[in-house]
C-alpha cells in the first residue's frame, strides 16, 4: 500500500542555521513550506539541540515520573494557577473520547516572577529533585526547544514571503509551554484507550521528542484516510503546525489530526515544546488580517474551562 512507503518529509536544518552556500536557506524554506502545505508535520535533523542533552531530558523525566504517587500529587497543575506542574493518567478526556487518555505529564513554562494575567506568565513548579537530575537538565532543554520552535516560526513567515522583522513584536513574551509525557506499557493500557486521543494541538509551532525506539505518534493522512506512524528515530526532532498557525495563514498551512499509541512494551517518554507567540500579538502570517484576534484571545476561547482564568484576568487579555 502506498501509507506504508509514505514518510514525513526529514528536512536539514543545518542549512539552514549554518548555510555553507547561496540558496541554503532559501532551500529549507521552500521544504517547510511544502510539508506544512501538504502534511501539516515533518521531520527535522541538523537542528543543533545536543543529543547529549536529549538523552540528559529523557533521564529527568524518568527521574520525575518515577517518584511516588503521592509526591507527584502534591505538584498537581490543578492546583496551579499557571497550570504548571503534574497531571496524573486519567485526567484528559476530550469531547466523544470514549476513555480518557493513559497518558500522566508535567508542564513547564516561562518563568517569570510573579503570576501575571491570570496566568499567562508567572513561575514554575520544581519537583523536590537534585537541581542537576532535573531542573538543570530541563530548563536548558526548554531554552534550546524555545529557541528551535522560534526558528521555525521565522521559517514559516519567509515561506509565506514576509520578513523575519515581524518575530520583534510576535516573540517580545512568548508564551512557550513545555510538556513532558510518559505513557504506561501496552499492556497496563486498558482495551481502546489511547496515549493521546486524536486531536489538533491548539497554537503555534509543536518540536517533539519522541523517546528513540519507542514509536507511538500516528498523523491523519486525510487524502488516503489512514493513520501514519511517525518513527522515533534518534535525533530527529517531529515538528507540527497548531490550529492558530493554520487559521493565521488562511489554511496554506495545516494543522493535522495526531494520535498516540504507545506500540513498544514498556513505558514510553516524549517531550513537547508548544511555541505559542507574545499574549498581545496578532497574526504575524498575515499582517493585513481585518482580524485582530491576539495569541492570547485565541488561547482563552480554546481553553477557557481548563484555565483558572477569572474575569479580570480575561479583561486584561481583551476577552470579557
Ligand atoms: O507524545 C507524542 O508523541 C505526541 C504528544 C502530542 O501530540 C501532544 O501532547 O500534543
Ligand atoms: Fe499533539
Amino acid at each position: 500500500m502506498l501509507s506504508e512507503k509514505l514518510q514525513l518529509p526529514v528536512i536539514d536544518f543545518a542549512r539552514y542555521l549554518a548555510p555553507e552556500a547561496p540558496g541554503d536557506q532559501e532551500e529549507v524554506i521552500a521544504q517547510v513550506r511544502a510539508a506544512c502545505q501538504e502534511y501539516g508535520f515533518f521531520q527535522v535533523k541538523g537542528h543543533g539541540i545536543p543529543v547529549g542533552l536529549q538523552h540528559q531530558l529523557l533521564k529527568s523525566l524518568d527521574r520525575l515520573f518515577s517518584m511516588p504517587r503521592e509526591e507527584k500529587m502534591k505538584l498537581s497543575y490543578l492546583e496551579n494557577k499557571c497550570r504548571r506542574g503534574y497531571e496524573a493518567s486519567g485526567m484528559s478526556l476530550r469531547p466523544g473520547d470514549a476513555m480518557p487518555d493513559s497518558k500522566e505529564a508535567y508542564y513547564l513554562g516561562r518563568e517569570d516572577p510573579v503570576v501575571e494575567l491570570s496566568g499567562f506568565y508567572g513561575p514554575n513548579v520544581w519537583p523536590n529533585i537534585p537541581e542537576d537530575e532535573f531542573r538543570t537538565p530541563a530548563w536548558e532543554y526548554y531554552q534550546k526547544t524555545s529557541d528551535l520552535g522560534k526558528t521555525i516560526w521565522e521559517i514559516l513567515l519567509q515561506g509565506l514571503g514576509y520578513p523575519v522583522s515581524l518575530m520583534e513584536a510576535f516573540a517580545k513574551r512568548p508564551l512557550v509551554q513545555m510538556k513532558m509525557i510518559r505513557y504506561p506499557s501496552p499492556s497496563a493500557t486498558l482495551p481502546g484507550q489511547f496515549g493521546v486521543g486524536a486531536h489538533n494541538d491548539f497554537g503555534g509551532v509543536t518540536v517533539l521528542l519522541q523517546q528513540p525506539g519507542k514509536d507511538g505518534l500516528e498523523v491523519w493522512l486525510e487524502e488516503q484516510q489512514t493513520w501514519l506512524s511517525v518513527p522515533a528515530v534518534e535525533d530527529v526532532y517531529v515538528i507540527n503546525c497548531g490550529d492558530m498557525i493554520m487559521k493565521w495563514s488562511g489554511g496554506q498551512y495545516k494543522s493535522v489530526r495526531h494520535r498516540v499509541i504507545n506500540k513498544s512494551e514498556g513505558e514510553r517518554l516524549s517531550c513537547a515544546t508548544f511555541w505559542h507567540g507574545d499574549v498581545f500579538a496578532t497574526n504575524p502570517l498575515n499582517p493585513n488580517d481585518p482580524n485582530k484576534e491576539t495569541v492570547g484571545q485565541l488561547l482563552v476561547k480554546r481553553f477557557r474551562h481548563q484555565m483558572s482564568i477569572h474575569k479580570e484576568g480575561l479583561a486584561q487579555v481583551g476577552e470579557a
